[in-house]
């Protein structure tokens, strides 16, 4: 286990409640950084041996900021996954009403699931980007500060005894928000018949039906995938590569040979990681994917060839 942990700051983020889910970590240093870029680079650099940082959420999908960075520079790998129920509260400048707010601040998931409340009962309010939900909210507390209140989690407006004009602001009542733990490339944790797997793969040429090829290789392996986007990888308009979630463990024949074939593909390909689901949802390989029926066909090509 890490006993220095970083992750996406200041105190009091979602993404801390996150890390404090993995045992240990309660009890071990914990360094805040102020971005993804900077939590990540703690660990290529060794500062840290592990960063928690938000990766997907149930209302906004993937965040780009993680998807990106975990994406490019030195290798890094996904060793567990937590999930964390969202409730998101309006903390304001103290003495200001609703009818005050003109400008709110937080983190863009945090300010995309809660808009429809926003737009109800802050019509005129413009938004401000924050780093995270815990920074815009610390925010209000600096002279100068430029914003009117910030959108944030219960127990920072808490630890910091904010002024709340609202609870439960968030439009889904049931949000849920995926946070990865990072740290340097490793022995992978070991299968345990519920795990995920995370690629990030290159579109290898831009021709018809490339994108199809790659989704092929999990599709004839049996491989479910529980996420897929595409993001530009930043060379030139046009260029993407996909960030996969796929159901299963690299030791798993099925998941082995699917990432096999996508490396024949496209061979810039990052293996991110196989690492226990949180959900502990498990999934039902029939028998013709399943590791035996991966050994036996290998077994009888290879009895072929020695003239068995
Ligand atoms: O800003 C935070 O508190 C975070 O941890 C990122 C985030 C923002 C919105 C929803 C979930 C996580």
């Amino acid at each position: 286990m890490a006993s220095i942990y970083t992750f996406l700051g200041p105190e009091g983020t979602f993404t801390e409640a996150a890390l404090l889910q993995v045992p240990g970590a309660a009890e071990a240093v914990r360094i805040p950084s102020p971005n993804v870029s900077i939590a990540l680079e703690k660990v290529r650099t060794g500062e840290a041996d592990a960063a928690m940082v938000p990766i997907e959420n149930s209302v906004e999908g993937g965040v780009s900021a993680t998807l990106d960075a975990i994406a490019t520079g030195e290798p890094l790998g996904i060793i567990g996954e937590k999930l964390v129920p969202i409730r998101f509260v309006l903390v304001a400048k103290p003495g200001l009403s609703l009818d005050d707010i003109k400008v709110v601040s937080t983190h863009s998931h945090a300010w995309a699931q809660c808009k429809q409340w926003c737009d109800r009962n802050i019509p005129k309010a413009e938004y401000m980007p924050g780093s995270s939900t815990a920074a815009a909210a610390v925010g209000l507390l600096a002279d100068n500060c430029p914003y009117d209140a910030a959108i944030c989690a219960p127990l920072v407006a808490q630890q910091r005894g904010l002024h709340v004009l609202a609870e439960d602001i968030g439009d889904v009542a049931d949000a849920v928000t995926r946070f990865v733990l990072v740290s340097k490339p490793g022995p992978l944790p070991a299968p345990t018949g519920a795990d995920k797997t995370t690629l990030v793969v290159p579109l290898p040429e831009d021709r018809p039906g490339a994108l199809m090829e790659i989704l092929e290789q999990f599709a004839t392996r049996g491989v479910n995938l529980s996420r897929i986007e595409s993001r530009p990888t930043g060379q030139f308009l046009g260029d993407y590569f996909f960030s996969i979630d796929a159901d299963g463990h690299l030791a798993e024949e099925r998941v082995a040979d699917a990432v096999r074939g996508l490396h024949r593909i496209s061979p810039q390909l990052r293996f991110l990681g196989s690492y226990p689901r949180e959900d502990r949802r498990g999934y039902t390989v029939p028998r013709y994917h399943q590791d035996q029926a991966f050994r036996q066909a290998h077994a009888w090509v290879e009895g072929i060839l020695k003239g068995r």
